[in-house]
């Protein structure tokens, strides 16, 4: 199987998150045979929320050794701890807390209350990134990305016509202008990302089919960031029939 971006189709969003959680588990499980432990990276959106339910709901859930599991985030709004908008707490009420799962495990990125200053929070946490981060790789061995996709084509908090966030040699880079609120947010950059093994994409509805299109009929990072999205081994978008709109035919892998 190559590495080019694969399409698969699901009828709706419940199936959709139904068949990432699925692969998800098997993937992990696969992972942990040959591997001490797996690197995950967690997004927020509601799609991300959605599929982080049917993973906590799938009879499997408790087939993998999640001692063994570590979450990270692609992105986060800079607000305190706790706040409902925060998307280790949205991922921590969808799945984390139903999981056997060491606190230490769980990497979140800092809050606002406790690093008030959000050049200082990126730079905390490109610190844990760092003491996670074998030599001579920018970034831990991520396993699996998750990621949504704006109606924008934004990815994590790498918004359209932004080039400064998208080139930042960092791995860690704090955003003051996010259209999508809140207007402060912390974001692995784009090679953190691609850093990955795998990147999955999950999207749904309509408003997500001219960015998913533009994407894969070769756009620019910067008009559309998840043109930009690649991971190392694997790259797939899990989608609905309305997001998958305009996806070139010759890119659709699997129509469910
Ligand atoms: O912090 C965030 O808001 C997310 O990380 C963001 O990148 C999200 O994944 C997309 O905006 C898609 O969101 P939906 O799945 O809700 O459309």
């Amino acid at each position: 199987m190559t590495n080019d971006r694969r399409v698969l189709i699901h009828p709706d969003l419940d199936s959709l998150t139904g068949s990432v959680a699925a692969r998800f588990l098997t993937k992990l499980i696969d992972i942990l045979d040959e591997e001490d432990e797996a690197h995950i990276v967690l997004t927020g959106g509601t799609v991300g929320a959605a599929t982080q339910r049917a993973i906590r709901d799938s009879s499997a859930r408790d087939t993998v050794d999640w001692q063994r599991v570590h979450f990270w985030w692609g992105d986060e709004r800079f607000l305190p701890a706790g706040h409902a908008d925060r998307n280790d707490r949205q991922a921590r009420e969808a799945l984390l807390d139903s999981l056997n799962l060491p606190e230490a495990n769980i990497h979140a990125f800092p809050t606002s209350d406790d690093v008030p200053d959000i050049a200082e929070a990126a730079r905390v946490y490109a610190r844990e990134l760092a003491e996670w981060t074998k030599e001579g790789a920018i970034a831990p061995k991520f396993a699996i990305t998750f990621l949504g996709v704006g109606p924008d084509g934004h990815v994590a908090s790498l918004f359209p016509g932004r080039e400064r966030y998208r080139s930042d040699p960092n791995t860690v880079i704090a955003v003051h202008d996010a259209p999508k609120p809140p207007p402060e947010r912390l974001s692995l950059t784009m090679s953190v990302i691609n850093s990955s093994d795998r990147v999955w994409m999950v999207l749904a509805g309509s408003d997500k089919a001219s960015a998913l299109g533009l994407a894969l009929a070769g756009a620019s990072i910067n008009e559309v960031p998840v043109a930009g999205v690649q991971g190392r081994k694997r790259t797939v978008f899990f989608v609905d029939g309305a997001a998958a709109r305009d996806v070139p035919e010759a890119l659709i892998a699997s129509t469910y």
